[in-house]
């Protein structure tokens, strides 16, 4: 079980964490609306000339590389180091890595130039970064149903020196040594865009009210995990049209979920390899 986990949702209804999104332009005002669901003040701001002291004063930094541009990409290399000097965690999204040489050396300039503390994508966007190749069509990963890649997530968290999280009909995150396997969620996520942006946001609030980076990355998946579940199990929804503002509304709720042990488990494939029970 996670350590210190049931209390984050509450922490971040508490706290009202800012969070500064450097986002695409897909996924802005859906990640605006789960940020201020779950509690969070999400800001966005991208100029160069106000990255720095934007980042500076949030409590998490999400650089999302969904619409990426070279002015972006040196906005996001701005704000990062900013977030570095004053102690505020980075979150990568590093959408389409792989799909483009672009993307791909995008992401790595970043992971170069920045302390990142977390970096979120499905398993063909992780394998890119290090220079696996795997099944990407434009920003979405071929489902390759099986089980979580753990040992990709731990070869990753290695050769980029941060906490990976792989997300997927099941999720992984690991600092290379512990890490977490977590079901739940809904495959009507993949449905709906921006459910994966959304996602690193969220890690983003719950690393601004958790110092232990690894557990607040695995108590996010798990939450958000269950917010989905719950939307799908409260019905009255057709489809991923009206699945969308069901999740927003389970998001809302999140503070009120008790999060079930079974979700969390330690993998039958992590025995022996470190990861925690
Ligand atoms: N088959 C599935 N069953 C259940 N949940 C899923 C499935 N696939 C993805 N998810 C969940 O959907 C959410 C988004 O993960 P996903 O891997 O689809 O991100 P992504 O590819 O970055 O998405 P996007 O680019 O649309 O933002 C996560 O909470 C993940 O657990
Ligand atoms: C569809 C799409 N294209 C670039 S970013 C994005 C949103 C999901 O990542
Ligand atoms: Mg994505």
């Amino acid at each position: 079980m996670i350590p210190n986990m049931q209390h984050l949702p509450r922490a971040i209804k508490q706290r009202r964490p800012l969070i500064h999104n450097m986002t695409n332009v897909v996924v802005t005002n859906f990640t605006a609306n789960g940020l201020l669901a779950i509690g969070a003040s999400p800001v966005m701001a991208y100029a160069r000339e106000e990255a720095a002291d934007m980042a500076k004063m949030a409590d998490a930094l999400v650089l999302n590389l969904g619409t990426l541009s070279s002015e972006l990409v040196e906005s996001a290399i701005t704000a990062g180091r900013s977030a570095n000097l004053h102690g505020v965690p980075v979150m990568l999204d590093p959408v389409g890595a792989g799909a483009t040489a672009f993307r791909t050396k995008s992401a790595l300039a970043i992971l170069r130039e920045v302390r990142v503390s977390m970096v979120r994508g499905n398993a063909a966007e992780i394998a890119h970064l290090i220079g696996e190749s795997a099944g990407i069509k434009g920003v979405d990963a071929d489902d390759t149903g099986e089980d979580a890649p753990v040992d990709l997530a731990a070869r990753a968290a290695n050769r980029l020196g941060t906490i990976v999280a792989i997300t997927g009909k099941e999720d992984v995150i690991t600092d290379g040594s512990k890490g977490y396997v977590i079901r739940g969620g809904h495959p009507l996520l993949t449905r709906v865009t921006g459910t994966g942006c959304l996602l690193t946001s969220v890690m983003g609030a719950f690393a601004a009210v958790e110092n232990d980076l690894l557990a607040a990355g695995a108590a996010a998946l798990a939450f958000y995990g269950a917010a989905a579940t719950r939307a799908f199990e409260a019905g009255g929804f057709r489809g991923p049209g009206s699945f969308q503002p069901a999740f927003l509304d389970a998001l809302y709720e999140m503070d009120r979920y008790e999060i079930d042990e079974e979700a969390i488990v330690c993998h039958r494939a992590l025995a022996g390899r470190g990861f925690l029970q």
